[in-house]
């Protein structure tokens, strides 16, 4: 049984337009599936991710996640349902004053009892998982830290290492190397996949960087205006769809930090703003 069933699912955000973020949808996704989603700035890859994890329903057509449509059960079985789906959003929502340890065994948090949970406030109950967690993003260090004294980079993998104490069957990844460089960005990759094979969890992750999409993910998903432009395996995406996907629009890559002067200058134009 496939982990998402879409048919012609179009979902529209809350809001005085309604217009469709996103139009006529249709993918299979299998259990254990490791896809990338690219496609230029709008065009709809948060909501896709949002809508496969439960948050947005849609407004038409037919959705299914493992074999259920979760709009059609009751709030505490959809509640159920989600709790196998893990959303990693680009900027996780993490309480400012908590320590990363607490942060990241929040994950759990389904899985325990209310009195368990909220000792672990105080007293955080295996910090040795959350440390092997940061660990894997090369964060062990910051295990006791505040989180509101991390970077924003910091704070991604913080989110990321949550994930990976998640029990959850479907990873929904949402940008994670924004605020990343590229030694980091290749761990991260490397990370969440082989977590997922190693469980044979579904990992669908949205990219701006599409080489390494290309080079991590065996099948690439490319949304524009709302709408699925391809959806191939990576050797058959050519460079002529790349440029036709992102016509106007400049394609992200992994491309190294600028120059020291380059960052000067930079620097000093956005000082005099
Ligand atoms: N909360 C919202 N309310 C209304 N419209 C929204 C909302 N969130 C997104 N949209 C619109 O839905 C469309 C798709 O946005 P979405 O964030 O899914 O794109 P994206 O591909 O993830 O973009 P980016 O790469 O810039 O993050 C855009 O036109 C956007 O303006």
């Amino acid at each position: 049984m496939p982990t998402y069933h879409l048919q012609n699912l179009t979902v529209r955000h809350l809001g005085a337009s309604r217009a469709a973020a996103l139009h006529a949808i249709s993918l299979t996704i299998q259990q254990g599936e490791q896809l990338a989603i690219i496609g230029p700035s709008g065009a709809g890859k948060t909501t896709l991710l949002a809508t496969l994890a439960c948050a947005h329903q849609p407004a038409e057509g037919s959705f299914q996640i493992f074999g259920t449509d979760p709009w059609a059960l009751g709030h505490a079985d959809r509640h159920r349902l989600r709790a196998q789906l893990f959303l990693a959003p680009q900027t996780p929502p993490l309480p400012p004053r908590q320590r990363v340890v607490t942060a990241v065994l929040a994950a759990r948090l389904p899985q325990w009892s209310l009195w368990r949970a909220l000792v672990s406030l105080v007293k955080p109950a295996d910090p040795e998982a959350a440390w092997q967690a940061l660990s894997r993003f090369n964060l062990g260090d910051k295990l006791y830290s505040r989180v509101d004294r991390l970077s924003g980079g910091e704070r991604q993998r913080c989110g990321l290492a949550r994930l990976l104490l998640s029990p959850a069957k479907a990873l929904l990844v949402d940008e994670p190397l924004s605020a990343l460089d590229p030694a980091l960005s290749e761990l991260t990759l490397s990370t969440l996949r082989d977590e997922a094979k190693a469980r044979n969890a579904t990992l669908i992750c949205s990219l701006h960087q599409v080489d390494l999409a290309l080079s991590h993910f065996p099948r690439i998903v490319a949304l524009r205006d709302g709408r699925i432009e391809f959806d191939l395996p990576r050797g058959q995406v050519t460079p002529d769809m790349i440029a036709a996907l992102y016509q106007g629009e400049q394609p992200g890559a992994s491309a190294p930090p600028p120059e020291h002067d380059a960052m000067a200058v930079k620097l000093g134009v956005g000082a005099c703003l």
